[in-house]
């Protein structure tokens, strides 16, 4: 057991890589943040640059360091966590530590075509019973098959054993341990669980699916749990000597950091896009109804506990939208003031099939529609339309959940920079018909991932001191009768309609 309480997650995020001490209750010491750039090389492409992210990693701890009272340092830390965007693929030279090409996004949709050969007659379902995931260009296979075909000289530097692949969190931690001088490539249960390449039941690489990817079994980091010392920080790095001893991606740390232990507790995190993920314990639950099945977290030896999820492409990104295509806001706050000009959505929907629908339809030739329009529609009905689409996608991926896993949902715990928005809220526990609870710390993501490093080094002791530091900050009660919210709820269903099957041949992209 380390002398020190003080941990450190290391956030990952899409848009932004941060570092924050947390202190032995749970509370916020400090942090550091620094955002990383978009970019958009095509439509449809969106990549970051790994040396970009690894150099605001760095600096963002020596902000976090640099902003702590007391002043705090490596010797101060019992351990470090860390959490990060999942299914982005980074493929590096092991040799010289540069990358081969810039990380592709998990919002990236370039790998439609090797998704579509690689689903050939057998379907889109070819490797959900090994590895819970539908073909789509969301997961991280794919995407380390187009680098290789499409980067110069990188399949030949890969079958020499020259290159590695991992998410986020394997590029993270390589560099934190050495990089090309020893860097240790490991990743976790949860994040190797988004590749599309392991297998959930014995939580190893699936030979067969790599093959048919052609992906070289060298490039693949080895799979630990979620929470165990992988290796302590490089000599002469921030971190020098203190044990990295969590990786979890970032939807599972949300959970965990939510305290969702019990079978059929549930968090959805509101960001760039949504993410609803249920524990459903020990068993692999197979979805019929167009969720993931995922792993939820590890804890040293003990037994993996499974998950299922439902991943909403857009949510955050809508009032983005809102804010910089359009100009009708000026900040993202301001969607709410806008909406609530006026008293209903006043007979419009908007369904944010921007990239193709996610769960649970799944459904990548479905692109953006606002349907209902008439001359009546003001700009507020359509910053109400904006903040709805959130919570129906956000009920459709729970309605699925309650179908698949036979359990009725009894609270909704939430977190995320959109739960600012009150009118979200009150209407996503309206179209739940259940309460919906935001914690006192909002940053469950990297609060998770600090947990599970804390534990393997006994600074927690395990879920029960989580459960206890875990504090209600806010509750919204549904409110709205049942006719109401079922007549909106229908309308929504039949809005989704209207964007199925839009692109085709004549509509590329
Ligand atoms: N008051 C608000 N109302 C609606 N959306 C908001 C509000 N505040 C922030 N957002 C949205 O939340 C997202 C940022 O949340 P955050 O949890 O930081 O996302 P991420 O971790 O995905 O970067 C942005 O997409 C932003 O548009
Ligand atoms: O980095 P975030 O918060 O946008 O989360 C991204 C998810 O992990 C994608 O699956």
């Amino acid at each position: 057991m380390s002398e020190n309480t003080y941990v450190m997650a290391i956030d990952q995020g899409t848009t932004s890589s941060r570092a924050i001490i947390f202190d032995h209750a749970g509370q916020i010491v400090s942090t550091g943040q620094l955002e990383h750039e978009q970019i958009f090389p095509r439509a449809g492409w969106v990549e970051h640059d790994p040396m970009e992210i690894w150099r605001n990693v760095r600096q963002a701890v020596a902000q976090a360091f640099a902003a702590s009272t007391p002043d705090l340092t490596s010797k101060d830390l019992a351990a470090v966590g860390i959490t990060n965007q999942r299914e982005t693929a980074v493929v590096w030279d092991k040799t010289t530590g540069e990358p081969v090409y810039n990380a592709i996004v998990w919002q990236d949709t370039r790998t439609q075509a090797i998704v579509d050969e690689l689903a050939g007659d057998e379907g889109a379902d070819r490797y959900k019973d090994v590895c819970g995931l539908p073909l789509a260009t969301y997961f991280t296979g794919p995407k380390v098959t187009w680098i290789l075909d499409n980067v110069e000289g990188a399949r030949e530097k890969a079958e020499k054993g020259d290159l590695l692949m991992g998410t986020t969190d394997s590029w993270v931690l390589w560099n934190m341990t050495g990089g090309p001088d020893g860097g240790v490539h490991v990743t976790d249960v949860t994040n190797a669980s988004r590749t599309m390449l392991m297998d959930l039941r014995t939580l190893e690489w699936d030979e067969s699916i790599c093959a048919d990817m052609r992906i070289p079994m060298s490039m693949l980091p080895r799979i630990a749990s979620s929470s165990e010392e992988y290796a302590e920080g490089r000599e002469q790095g921030l971190l020098a000597g203190v044990p990295i001893a969590g990786i979890l991606g970032d939807q599972q740390a949300a959970t965990f950091g939510q305290a969702c232990f019990e079978k059929g507790m549930a968090k959805n995190t509101y960001g760039t896009g949504c993410f609803v993920l249920m524990n459903t314990g020990t068993e692999i639950v197979k979805s019929e109804n167009g969720l993931l099945t995922t792993v939820c977290y590890k804890i040293g030896d003990a037994d993996t506990v499974y998950a299922l999820e439902g991943s909403i492409a857009v949510a955050g990104s809508l009032v983005q939208w809102l804010r910089d295509n359009l100009g009708l806001i000026k900040s993202a706050e301001e969607v709410e003031t806008l909406a609530k000009g006026v008293d209903d959505n006043g007979g419009t929907y908007f369904v944010p099939a921007f990239s193709g629908l996610f769960a649970p339809h799944w459904r990548s030739d479905a692109r953006g529609a606002l349907v209902g329009m008439t001359r009546f529609v003001n700009k507020g009905h359509i910053a109400r339309a904006t903040i709805e689409a959130t919570a129906y996608q956000t009920r459709e991926v729970i309605d699925a959940m309650n179908a698949d896993s036979g359990v009725d949902l009894t609270e909704l715990k939430v977190d995320g920079g959109m739960t600012a928005n009150e009118l979200l809220m009150q209407f996503q526990a309206d179209q739940l018909g259940v309460p919906v609870v935001r914690p006192q710390i909002a940053e469950t993501t990297a609060l998770g991932a600090a947990y599970a490093a804390g534990i393997a080094v006994g600074v927690w002791s395990g879920e029960q001191d989580v459960i206890d530091n875990w504090a209600e900050g806010r509750r919204w009660e549904p409110a709205e009768g049942d006719d109401e919210r079922e007549r909106q709820y229908r309308n929504w269903k039949k809005a989704v309609t209207k964007t199925l099957d839009w692109v085709d041949d004549d509509v590329l992209v």
